[in-house]
C-alpha cells in the first residue's frame, strides 16, 4: 500500500509516494486535487510555439505523467481544452480578439497581438492560478468562429499553450516553467501543411500562402519569446547526412538557474560529448551514422545554458532503456520510466527521434518542477 497523501502538513515537506496499482494512482490524485480545495494554488506551465509546431502533441506525452486519462473537455462541441484528473491544457487562441472572418476585415494575422486579447487573457490566468473558475472563450480552428465560452475549474496544474504566452509581460509572470518549441521553417512547413490540411481541411496552397504571409509576424512577435523560456526543444534538419530532409536533429537547450529545474545531462555535467551508440545495442535504419546523442554548454539569451541532443532516429524503443540509462537528473522515478512513457506514446509523432525522447524528458521535468512548487510528490504510474 503506497503511502497516501496526508493533510496540508505534506506541503511543508515533501511525501515521498509510491503506488502499485491504479486505485492507489486515483487516491492519491484525489488528495492532490483535495489539496487544491484547501489551498494549495495551481501550477502554471507556458508553452510557446508557432502554429503546426507539436505544441498539442507534446502537451499529450507531459499530462501523461501525471496519471489520469486525457481528454477534450467534455462540452459536447468543438473545444482545444484537454483535462485529466491533475492537469487542464488551455489554447491561447481561444484568447483570439476576431474570429477569420474578423480578421479578413482587419488584414491582420492571428500574430498579431492586436489580434489576441491579452487583457482578458491576464485576467482568466490569474483568476485560474487563484484557483478560481473562468468561463474561457474557445476559437473554432475547424470554422474559424469564436463560439460560446466554455467553464473551466482549475486543476493542480494547469498548461496555456499557443503563439503568445510569454508577450505580456502579465502573463509572462504568471507563469511558474517557460517552455519554447523552435522549429525550423523546413519542418514546420511539413508538419503544418500535414495537420492544417488533413485536420482542418485547409488547401495546400492555402496553407503555403498563410505560412508566408504570417513569416514577418512570427518574427516580430512569436520567435522572441524564445529568449524568455526555461527550456527550449528545438527541432532542426539532421547533420548527419546532407540534403536529408527527413531525419532531425533535436536539441533541449535546458536554461540553469531556474527554480526546481536541474538540467538533465549525459555521463558526466559539463562535458562535451559525442556518442554514437552502437547499432547492436541500437538499431538504426538512418542512413549515415543513423544516430547521434550529445551534450554541450551553451549560452541562450545571455544565460548559461546545458545543451543535450539527439540526431537521427531510432528504430526500437524499448532498445532505448539502453540509452535512458546513462542520463542522469532526468526527473523519472524509477529506471525506465522514460522508455516506459516512449512505448506508453509508440506510434504517436516523434516516437522514434528525438522530438519523442526530449519531450519526454521534458515531461518528466514538469512534473518535477510541479512536486518542488507544490511540495507534494505525484506517484510513478502503475505498470
Ligand atoms: N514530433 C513530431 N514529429 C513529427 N510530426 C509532428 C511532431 N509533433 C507534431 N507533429 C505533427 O505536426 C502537426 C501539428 O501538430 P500539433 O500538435 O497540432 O501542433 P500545434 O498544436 O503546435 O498547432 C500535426 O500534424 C502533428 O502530427
Ligand atoms: O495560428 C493559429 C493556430 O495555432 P495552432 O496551429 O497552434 O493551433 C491560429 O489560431 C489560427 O491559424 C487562426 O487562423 P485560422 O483559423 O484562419 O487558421
Amino acid at each position: 500500500m503506497g503511502t497516501p497523501l496526508a493533510s496540508r502538513s505534506s506541503f511543508a515537506s515533501p511525501v515521498a509516494l509510491r503506488v502499485t496499482n491504479d486505485k492507489e494512482m486515483d487516491v492519491a490524485i484525489q488528495q492532490i486535487s483535495m489539496s487544491l480545495a484547501s489551498g494549495q494554488k495551481p501550477v502554471v506551465i507556458g508553452l510557446a510555439a508557432d502554429s503546426g509546431c507539436g505544441k498539442s502533441t507534446f502537451m499529450r506525452r507531459v499530462t501523461a505523467c501525471f496519471g489520469g486519462a486525457c481528454k477534450l473537455n467534455p462540452i459536447g462541441r468543438e473545444t482545444n481544452t484537454l483535462i485529466s484528473d491533475m492537469t487542464t491544457v488551455i489554447c491561447l487562441d481561444d484568447y483570439h480578439l476576431n474570429d477569420r472572418q474578423g480578421r479578413k476585415k482587419t488584414g491582420l494575422t492571428a500574430l498579431d497581438p492586436r489580434e489576441n486579447n491579452f487583457d482578458l487573457m491576464y485576467e482568466q490566468v490569474k483568476a485560474l492560478k487563484e484557483g478560481k473558475k473562468v468561463m474561457k472563450p474557445i476559437y473554432n480552428h475547424v470554422n474559424g468562429t469564436l463560439d460560446e465560452a466554455e467553464e473551466i475549474t482549475p486543476t493542480p496544474i494547469i498548461i496555456f499553450e499557443g503563439l503568445h504566452p510569454f508577450y505580456d509581460k502579465r502573463v509572462e509572470e504568471l507563469m511558474d516553467f517557460k517552455i519554447y518549441v523552435d522549429i525550423t521553417p523546413e519542418v514546420k512547413f511539413n508538419w503544418k501543411v500535414q495537420r492544417d490540411h488533413e485536420e482542418r481541411g485547409h488547401s495546400i496552397e492555402s496553407i503555403k500562402q498563410q505560412i508566408e504571409a504570417r513569416k514577418p509576424d512570427f518574427d516580430a512577435y512569436i520567435d522572441p519569446q524564445k529568449n524568455k523560456a526555461d527550456c527550449v526543444i528545438q527541432v532542426l534538419p539532421t547533420n548527419l547526412v546532407a540534403n536529408d530532409k527527413t531525419h532531425l536533429n533535436v536539441k533541449l537547450i535546458q536554461c540553469k538557474g531556474v527554480d526546481h529545474y536541474a538540467p538533465t545531462y549525459l555521463w558526466d555535467e559539463g562535458s562535451d560529448i559525442e556518442w554514437v551508440p552502437p547499432r547492436n545495442k541500437l538499431a538504426s535504419s538512418a542512413p549515415g551514422a543513423g544516430l547521434k546523442i550529445y551534450q554541450k554548454t551553451e549560452k541562450w539569451a545571455g544565460k548559461d545554458a546545458a545543451v543535450i541532443g539527439m540526431d537521427g532516429k531510432y528504430d526500437k524503443i524499448d532498445e532505448m532503456m539502453y540509452v535512458e540509462k546513462q542520463f542522469a537528473s532526468t526527473g523519472s522515478k524509477f529506471v525506465g520510466e522514460i522508455t516506459k512513457k516512449m512505448l506508453e506514446y509508440e506510434g504517436q509523432p516523434g516516437s522514434n527521434d528525438g522530438t519523442g525522447f526530449l519531450q519526454t524528458i521534458t515531461a518528466l521535468k514538469v512534473r518535477e518542477v510541479y512536486e518542488g512548487i507544490a511540495k507534494v510528490k505525484v506517484p510513478a504510474q502503475a505498470n
